[in-house]
């Protein structure tokens, strides 16, 4: 068995991995939002979001970790969305 601190350890190697994907999906966020200020869009688009929980809910084939993917997919677009709106907002550049 795993002591906690393998357990933990092999939860920091995780994150690390997942921030440097959140930054980089980060910075493409802000290129989208550049976009939308651009073509008049809204930050918010439905079909997108449905689109992005079903292609990849799609790929989890453990039932039960369902629930938990699109939950985390969802906070993952609200943080996406708050920086947009940071931006539109002119509190970013
Ligand atoms: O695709 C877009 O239009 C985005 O702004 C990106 C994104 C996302 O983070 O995936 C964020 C907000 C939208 O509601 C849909 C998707």
């Amino acid at each position: 068995m795993y002591s906690i601190e393998e357990l933990r350890n092999k939860i920091d190697i995780i994150d690390d991995k997942i921030l440097d994907l959140f930054l980089e999906r980060m910075v493409v966020a802000r290129s989208i939002a550049t976009y939308k200020i651009e073509n008049d869009m809204k930050i918010f688009d439905e079909n997108r979001e449905k689109e992005v929980l079903e292609k990849n809910l799609e790929k989890i084939r453990l039932e039960e970790y369902k629930k938990y993917t699109e939950k985390f997919l969802n906070n993952l677009m609200d943080i996406s969305k708050d920086l947009q709106k940071d931006i539109i907002d002119g509190v970013m550049k």
